[in-house]
């Protein structure tokens, strides 16, 4: 039996599924520099997540540890992301959140520096990716926040959106996206879709401008 306070092969078989979707991910240049983290729920208590400052385009099973949802590091003495406090605030409040991905792609990242408040996506066939939205006739909002190094801060810039209503991502400004889904496959669903959808409402403003 393990003496560790999770179970390691679950661990293992979540650090694969991270691994092989953030290669992807990184591939499509959505995460430069070192630059993105990315979280799976473990259990009720615990996530793996990425190390802080690793090549996301270069993981292996080195680069995942497992936080507890006070952001410790349990069972290794990694750093963990800086941006852990993101993850396990989401975790904590949606039992039903089992993978959290953040990004830096170019699109998340112009548009979070144009639109200020938020980005109104609506009419879009596209917003039935978002889980729950079942007509292109929905419209639905994706928030902007302030950038800001000071992680509680945004985490309870974020706790005010989330008491507000559904939300499946928001942007931070000049830094990029946050997305999540009750597994992989979801999370990855919403973070594409909203990828898509930025890039078109900026070319929609390009076209705009032109003319
Ligand atoms: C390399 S700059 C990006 C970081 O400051 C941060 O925003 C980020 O996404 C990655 O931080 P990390 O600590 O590796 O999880
Ligand atoms: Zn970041």
């Amino acid at each position: 039996m393990s003496a560790l306070p999770y179970d390691p092969q679950r661990l293992h078989e979540l650090a694969g599924e991270l691994i092989a979707n953030v290669r992807e991910l990184a591939q499509l240049g959505w995460t430069p520099a070192t630059s993105s983290n990315f979280s799976s729920r473990l259990d009720e208590r615990h996530a793996a997540i990425t190390v802080s400052g690793r090549d996301k385009g270069r993981l292996v099973e080195d680069d995942i540890m497992v936080v507890d949802f006070d952001g410790r590091a349990v069972g290794s003495d990694h750093r963990p992301s800086a941006e852990t406090l993101l993850h396990t605030q989401l975790y904590r409040r949606f039992p039903d959140v089992g993978c959290i991905l953040h990004t830096h792609s170019h699109n998340q990242t112009v548009a979070s520096r144009i639109f200020s408040r938020s980005v109104r996506l609506k009419g879009y066939e596209l917003l039935k990716a978002f889980r729950g939205n079942e007509t292109h006739e929905a419209a639905i909002e994706l928030p902007v926040l302030p950038n800001s190094q000071d992680m509680p801060t945004l985490a309870a810039k974020v706790e005010g959106l989330l008491d507000r209503g559904p939300l499946w991502g928001y942007l931070i400004q000049g830094h990029g996206l946050y997305a999540w889904g009750r597994d992989m496959a979801e999370a990855r669903r919403h973070l594409d879709a909203f990828e898509f959808l930025l890039g078109c409402e900026l070319d929609l403003r390009r076209i705009t401008t032109v003319h």
